[in-house]
C-alpha cells in the first residue's frame, strides 16, 4: 500500500483570477498554469469550482426574486421570461465557467457550485438548483471530466429531494463519478441554539417575494471552529448521527451506486468517539477534504493535525483517498510554509497502521494485497493460484474434487499454521507415556506437510512412533509416493482412499487432519473425521481437539455490492472468503441498553474430537449426519446507528492444549499472529438492515444437512429496547462472555475524548463491559419493540451447499 493516498490542491475562484496574472503563451489558461504549479509541488490532481461568481449572479437574478422589486411588475415578468427560456435550454456564457478546453479538464476534480440547494425547503429554489446542478453536469461531461464533487446537503427534512436529483445525474451522465462533500458531523450542533428570528423564515422562492439569496451552505464549516473552542462540547449521539444519515438515505435512494462515494470533510475538529468515526470505514470514502484551518500549530509553530483528525486520517489510508488540501497558501500557520501541510500528510500516512502492514513482508495485509475486500467463492478459494490473486472461477467442492499442486503450494507458503501444528503433535507425544510405540495417523495428508511436520516432532521428542498417510486426491497420492521414496522411508506408510472408507491396519493413538474452513466446520472437517474416528483408540487424541465458529454484524457497502453483483439469489446467499478492509463491525461490547446482549463477537457453536455423541453402526460409522446440526441465537448490542450488510464469521480452533489456530480479531495476533491460511467469512444480506443507535439485533443461524449436502441459512431481526415495553422475544443466555477458549487480549475501555464525545442516548445507564453474568442489569424493565427483519437467507440449501 506503498502511496495509500494521492493530493490535490484545491483552488478557489480568486486563486484562478489571481493565476491569470503570471500565465503566460506556454501556460495557456490559468487552469492549466495552476496544474503545472501544483504538479511541480508535489500534488496529484487539483481541485477546482466549475462555475464562475458570474453564474451564481445570473442564476440568482433569474430564479431568486429580490423583494424591492415585487411592486415592479414589469420587470418581474421580463426577469420570468428569461428564467423561462433558461429553463427551456440551459446553458452557460463563457465568463460562468472556469474551463473550457479538453485539456484543462483532464488531471481535476470540479466542484458542483456550492450555492446549489438541492434540498432547499422552498419547492422553487429546489427546483431550479436541480436545473442548474443538470446544466453543470452536462458541460463536465461535454470536457469529458471524471469527478464531480457535490455540495453537502443541509436539510434532513428534504434529502431525499437532493438524492433524486444526483440518481438523475447518475443516470444522465453514465461516466462521471460523483462524490458528495460531507462533514463527519454537523458542528452546528455544538453551538448554542440562538432563537430564530423571523427574517430567518423568509422564503427564498422565486415565485414569492424574497429578502435574501439562497444562504451559505449551513453544514459548511466555519474557520473559527478550531479545536479548543470546542474542548468542552457534547452533543447527543443522534445529533452526531445526522450526516451519516444524510449520506444513508442518499445511497440508498441511488441504490448503492458504485460511481457514487463520499469527500468526507475534515474541517471541523472530529470526536474522539471511535464508535462513532469507525462507520465511514465501511463508506465508499473517495476524498478526504483537508483545509489549512483544520491543521493546528505544535510547539514550534508548524501546521500538524489534531490528535482525532490524525488518527482518522491514518485510519482511512485503507480507502486510497485522494486528499484535497485547501487555503494552503494562506499563511495560517507561521513556520514550514505552504509544502509543510503536504509534507504533515506524508508522515501521517507513513505511520498508518495499514499502510505499514502492507509494507511489511510476512505479515497477512502484505500477503493479500489486492486481495481486500474482494469475494471469494470458499469453494473457489481452493483455485486461487498467487497472490496477488489470479482466481480461476471453477466451483471446487472441498469433498467432492481434487486440488491443484499449486493449490497445496499456496497453501504450503502459512509459517505459522505449520509451527502451530508441530507443536500441538510435540506436546502430546511428549504426554504420550513413554514406553509405547506411538502410532500416528494424517488424515488428509495432501503433499505431505504435516506428516513432515510430525515426523519433526517425533523427531524432537524421542518417542518411538510411525505415521500413516491417509489422502483421498490421487494426483496428491502421486508426490507423497514421491517423498516416502526419497525423504521419509519406512517411517511412513501410506493409504489411499477417502478417511471414511479407508481401514487402518492398525489402531491410531493420535490422528491428525487439517480439514477447517473460515468458519471452522464449513469444509466439513466434522463429517469426515466422523468418518476416521473408527481408527483412533478409544483414548486418543485428535488434533484438532476442537473449533468453534463465531458472528459479528457488519457494515460494508463495499461487499453489498459486490455480493450483489450478479443478479441471481445465488449472488447473496452465498457465503463468501473475505479478506475484510473498509468494513465497520456495528456491535458493541457489553449487554446493551437491556443488559441482554453478549459481546461484540459472539461464539456459535463448537465441535469438538473425538466425539462421543453420535450413534454409529458396526462399522463405526454414524448413521445418520444429525449430530452435526447446529444453531445459534445471539443478541447483538449496536451502540452507534449503522446499516448491516452482512456478519463476519470467525473461527478458533484448539489444537492441542493451548495450541490453537485463531483469525478471531480479537485474539489472532495471540493465538497464531501472521497465519495467512483463512480469511474470514462474509454472510451477505440481501438488503440492508438500518439499526438505529442503541438498538438490538437478534441473529439466527443454522447449520442444516441431508443425506448429501450441508448448508448454512441465516436471518436477523432488528429491536429498539423501550423502557416498559414488552420483554424481547428471547435473550442471549450468556451476557457477559463470547465463549472463547482463548484469554481476549483485547482491552475494552474506551479512552475518554479530549474534545468531543457523544453523549450516550441513555445517559444514566453505564455501559457494563464489566458486568458478570448474573448480575442484575440497571434496566432490567426495559423491553424491545421490533423494528426490522431481514428475509431467510438460503432456504433449503437453495443457493449455497456443500457436498459430502
Ligand atoms: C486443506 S487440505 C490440507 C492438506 C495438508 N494436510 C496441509 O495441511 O497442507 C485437506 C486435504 O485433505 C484431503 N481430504 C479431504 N477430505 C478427505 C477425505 N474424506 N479423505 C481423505 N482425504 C481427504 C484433501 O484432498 C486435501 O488434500
Amino acid at each position: 500500500m506503498a502511496g495509500a493516498a494521492s493530493l490535490a490542491s484545491c483552488f478557489t475562484f480568486d486563486d484562478i483570477s489571481q493565476a491569470s496574472a503570471r500565465t503566460d503563451e506556454s501556460d495557456k489558461t490559468p487552469v492549466l498554469k495552476l496544474i503545472k504549479e501544483s504538479h511541480a509541488k508535489g500534488y496529484d490532481f487539483i481541485c477546482i469550482p466549475l462555475t464562475t461568481p458570474k453564474w451564481r449572479e445570473r442564476w440568482r437574478n433569474m430564479c431568486i426574486v429580490p423583494s424591492t422589486s415585487i411592486d415592479d411588475t414589469q420587470e418581474t415578468a421580463t426577469i420570468e421570461q428569461q428564467a423561462e427560456a433558461w429553463r427551456k435550454a440551459p446553458s452557460f456564457f463563457l465568463d460562468e465557467v472556469t474551463i473550457s478546453r479538453l485539456d484543462e479538464a483532464a488531471p481535476i476534480l470540479v466542484m458542483a457550485s456550492d450555492w446549489l440547494q438541492l434540498d432547499s425547503t422552498d419547492d422553487w429554489v429546489r427546483h431550479d438548483s436541480e436545473i442548474a446542478l443538470r446544466q453543470e453536469i452536462a458541460y463536465a461531461s461535454y470536457l469529458n471530466v471524471q469527478t464531480v464533487i457535490l455540495p453537502p446537503p443541509r436539510h434532513r427534512s428534504h434529502v431525499a429531494s437532493y438524492a433524486r436529483a444526483i440518481n438523475e445525474c447518475l443516470k444522465s451522465a453514465t461516466y462521471i463519478n460523483f462524490s458528495i462533500r460531507l462533514p463527519i458531523y454537523d458542528p452546528a450542533v455544538f453551538q448554542p441554539k440562538e432563537k430564530e428570528s423571523p427574517s430567518s423564515h423568509t422564503s427564498t422562492s422565486s415565485r414569492s417575494t424574497t429578502t435574501s439569496p439562497p444562504s451559505t451552505p449551513q453544514i459548511v464549516m466555519p474557520r473559527a471552529s478550531t479545536p479548543r473552542s470546542l474542548k468542552a462540547a457534547r452533543a447527543p449521539e443522534g445529533e452526531l448521527n445526522a450526516t451519516w444519515e444524510m449520506w444513508d438515505v442518499i445511497r440508498t435512494i441511488c441504490d448503492y451506486n458504485t460511481r457514487l462515494t463520499l469527500t468526507l470533510d475534515l474541517t471541523p475538529p472530529l470526536p474522539s468517539n471511535a464508535g462513532i468515526l469507525n462507520r465511514w470505514m465501511a463508506e465508499p470514502v473517495q476524498h478526504i477534504f483537508l483545509p489549512a484551518s483544520t491543521f493546528i500549530a505544535n510547539v514550534k509553530g508548524y501546521p500538524v493535525l489534531p490528535k482525532g483528525t490524525q488518527s482518522f486520517v491514518r485510519n482511512s489510508m485503507t480507502h486510497h483517498p485522494i486528499i484535497i488540501m485547501s487555503g494552503v497558501n494562506s499563511g495560517l500557520h507561521t513556520k514550514g510554509g505552504e509544502s509543510a501541510y503536504a509534507q504533515y500528510v506524508r508522515h501521517v500516512e507513513k505511520t498508518s497502521t495499514a499502510v505499514q502492514a502492507a509494507m511489511t513482508a510476512g505479515t497477512v495485509e502484505h500477503f493479500a494485497q489486492g486481495y481486500q475486500d474482494y469475494l471469494q467463492n470458499p469453494l473457489q478459494v481452493y483455485i486461487v493460484t498467487s497472490f496477488p490473486p489470479t482466481v480461476v472461477l471453477t466451483s471446487v467442492q472441498p469433498l467432492m474434487d481434487n486440488l491443484q499442486s499449486i493449490t497445496y503450494q499456496t497453501f504450503e507458503q502459512d509459517p505459522v499454521k505449520y509451527r502451530n501444528y508441530e507443536e500441538a503433535v510435540y506436546h502430546a507425544l511428549m504426554d504420550w507415556p513413554d514406553s509405547d510405540r506411538i502410532v500416528i495417523c494424517v488424515a488428509g495428508a495432501g503433499r505431505g506437510p504435516l506428516v513432515q511436520r510430525s515426523l519433526t516432532a517425533i523427531k524432537r521428542s524421542r518417542r518411538n512412533a510411525f505415521v500413516y498417510a491417509v489422502e483421498k486426491n490421487p494426483n496428491a497420492f502421486v508426490t507423497l509416493q514421491g517423498r516416502k521414496q526419497k525423504e521419509w522411508g519406512d517411517s511412513v506408510q501410506l493409504l489411499f482412499g477417502d478417511m471414511r472408507h479407508v481401514e487402518l491396519p492398525e489402531l491410531a493413538d493420535i490422528l491428525i487432519s487439517e480439514l477447517l474452513g473460515s468458519f471452522g466446520d464449513n469444509e466439513l472437517s466434522p463429517e469426515c473425521l466422523d468418518g476416521a474416528m473408527r481408527f483412533l483408540k478409544s483414548d486418543g487424541i485428535s488434533i484438532p481437539a476442537s473449533y468453534t465458529a463465531h458472528l459479528a454484524p457488519l457494515s460494508s457497502s463495499k461487499l453489498y455490492n459486490n455480493a450483489r453483483i450478479s443478479t441471481d439469489l445465488k449472488g447473496v446467499e452465498t457465503p463468501y472468503v473475505v479478506m475484510f478492509q473498509n468494513i465497520n463491525i456495528l456491535s458493541g461490547d457489553g449487554g446493551g441498553v437491556s443488559g441482554r446482549c453478549g459481546s461484540k463477537i459472539q461464539t456459535c457453536w463448537e465441535f469438538e474430537h473425538p466425539r462421543k455423541d453420535a450413534t454409529v453402526d458396526e462399522r463405526g460409522l454414524p448413521l445418520t449426519n444429525s449430530h452435526n446440526v447446529r444453531s445459534a441465537k445471539l443478541s447483538f448490542h449496536i451502540p452507534h446507528a449503522g446499516v448491516m450488510h452482512g456478519l463476519a464469521g470467525y473461527f478458533e480452533s484448539i489444537l492441542y492444549g493451548d495450541i490453537g489456530l485463531s483469525i478471531h480479531p480479537h485474539r489472532k495476533d495471540q493465538v497464531s499472529k501472521d497465519m495467512l491460511s483463512w480469511f474470514p467469512l462474509f454472510f451477505p444480506f440481501k438488503e440492508p438492515l438500518y439499526l438505529p443507535s442503541n438498538s438490538e439485533l437478534h441473529v439466527s443461524i443454522w447449520r442444516l444437512t441431508n443425506e448429501r449436502q450441508v448448508w448454512y441459512e441465516w436471518y436477523a431481526e432488528s429491536f429498539l429496547p423501550v423502557f416498559n415495553a414488552p420483554s424481547p422475544p428471547e435473550h442471549s443466555e450468556d451476557a457477559s462472555g463470547d465463549g472463547s477458549f482463548f484469554a481476549s487480549a483485547s482491552t475494552h475501555v474506551a479512552v475518554p475524548s479530549p474534545v468531543i464525545d457523544a453523549v450516550d442516548a441513555f445517559p444514566s445507564l453505564e455501559r457494563s463491559e464489566t458486568r458478570r453474568s448474573g448480575e442484575e442489569s440497571p434496566r432490567s424493565t426495559a423491553g424491545v419493540i421490533k423494528i426490522g427483519q431481514t428475509s431467510l437467507h438460503n432456504p433449503g440449501g437453495r443457493s449455497s451447499w456443500i457436498g459430502l
